[in-house]
């Protein structure tokens, strides 16, 4: 068995038993279309043996950076939006307390340019203060509005605070080896770089400097990380769906998505995984919804969002799909204090651990959905440990490789991100965007 363990064993009145391996000849394609580079975008598949064929001197400089910061700052503020963010928001949540601040000893990991939100940056602002920062900017293309507003505003304090010359040793640029506006500015001021690779998009860029300088800023084993998608590497090689849960997984999500479950909710059972959804969405989402087509990303938190969602999924359109990603061993457990009384009626699990009952809500949650005609999917994972993660977002990013090509698509570009942005442009009123912004000011 895997590290992971996928469980489809609940989707037996969903699909019937011949599916999965008349999908075996698709999947060789897929496989042989991702794996040989034969397939749509061919170009961004370096993510693919990232694990185990990355720069081992750049990895070096990441430690060294994050101790450099660790000694001299007590925030980094950390700049990016979408794959230049999500990833290293969700492995920091994942990874640590859920009221993770390291600002006492060390230094506290927080993201802007995530928003356009001027509360939010003002609010940071404030947070920062008088103290000590540096500042990681994460943007492949160098251009895109959100974190390079975010950056010219902490950009200013920090050389009004230390100078040019001492602001300059304190940013982080992570960008394109060679090219774009970041890139060409952090040459000019001789900010160190962190590279994002050509052949990796962003949002399979959590284990490259992307994710992994404010993951070891954050005092996480990046290290153990690497093993562990360095492990998922050498488990999702084979074609064969008996033998590959990752591909299965790929697979069945297409079975049930042909028959009419069109949206997908991932699920945890840990409130520190929301961000996890959050990364997986945009994966899932950027990868897989083109053409008009594609499973639609959703995601629910649980059980907190029984109380809030649970009503539409048992009852509501018949059109959703579920993958719970549940940890086998919680980080830590509780017992459940006994009552005098019992004026609560919850005496029966005094001296309970209260993961177990977590994990019986987990088990009653999937029978009543299945019954409800909602088909559930888990992956188990163990534990909430750097390693695992490494290895989950490994299996999760192999998957949707496979998955897009199953659906006929190009799962390594994003041609639909830029419409916004073009009309925003025009109504910014951009150099270059006057005729489109005319068109869009009559139309409002
Ligand atoms: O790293 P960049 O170029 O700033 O892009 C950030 C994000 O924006 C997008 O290009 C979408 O607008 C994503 O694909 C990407 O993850």
């Amino acid at each position: 068995m895997a590290y992971l363990n996928f469980d489809s064993s609940k989707l037996t009145k969903f699909v019937h038993d011949n599916e999965l391996a008349e999908m075996q000849a698709m999947v060789n394609a897929a496989d042989s279309e991702l794996r040989n580079g034969t397939g749509a975008g061919s170009d961004f598949r370096d993510w693919l043996d990232l694990p185990t064929n990355y720069d081992h001197e750049e990895f070096d400089r990441i430690k060294k950076a994050a101790a450099k910061i660790n000694q001299d700052s007590k925030y980094l503020i950390t700049i990016g939006i979408g794959g230049s963010y999500l990833g290293a928001q969700m492995a920091l949540d994942f990874l640590h307390n859920n009221f993770y601040t390291r600002e006492e000893e060390t230094t506290q990991v927080v993201f802007a340019g995530n928003s356009l939100s001027s509360t939010y940056l003002q609010d940071l602002i404030e947070l920062v203060g008088d103290a000590d920062f540096s500042i990681n900017i994460i943007s492949k293309s160098g251009t895109t509005t959100e974190p390079a507003v975010a950056f010219r505003v902490f950009k200013e304090i920090l050389i009004a605070k230390y100078g040019e010359e001492e602001a300059n040793k304190r940013i982080y640029a992570t960008t394109d080896a060679n090219r774009g506006a970041l890139k060409e500015e952090a040459d000019a001021n001789g900010w160190e770089t962190f590279v994002i690779p050509d052949g990796v998009g962003g949002r399979f860029s959590v284990l490259t400097a992307v994710g992994l300088l404010p993951i070891a800023v954050s005092g996480a084993d990046i290290d153990e990380l690497m093993k562990g998608a360095r492990d998922a590497q050498n488990e999702y090689v084979d074609a064969d769906l008996t033998k590959n849960e990752a591909y299965q997984y790929a697979a069945l999500r297409n079975i049930l998505y042909r028959k009419g479950f069109t949206t997908e909710l991932l699920e945890n059972y840990e409130p520190n995984m929301r961000m996890f959804s959050e990364w997986w969405k945009q994966l899932m989402g950027e990868s897989e919804g083109k053409d008009q087509k594609g499973i639609y990303p959703s995601s629910a938190n649980f059980t907190t969002d029984l109380h809030s969602l649970g009503q539409y999924i048992q009852e509501g359109l018949r059109n959703l799909f579920e993958t719970v990603v549940k940890v086998d061993k919680p980080t830590k457990d509780i017992k459940i204090p006994s009552q005098e009384g019992n004026l609560d009626g919850l005496e029966y699990l005094q001296g309970k651990s209260m993961d177990w009952v977590n994990t019986k809500a987990y088990e009653g949650v999937v029978l009543a959905h299945t019954d409800g005609g909602v088909p559930v999917m888990t992956v188990h994972i163990p534990d909430q440990s750097a390693y695992t993660l490494g290895y989950t977002i490994y299996f999760f990013e192999v998957a949707v490789g496979i998955s897009g090509y199953l659906n006929g698509i190009n799962p390594f570009n994003q041609p639909g991100v830029e419409a916004y942005k073009t009309n925003m442009f025009g109504l910014l009123g951009k150099p270059g965007y006057e005729e489109i912004g005319k068109k869009l000011n009559d139309q409002l």
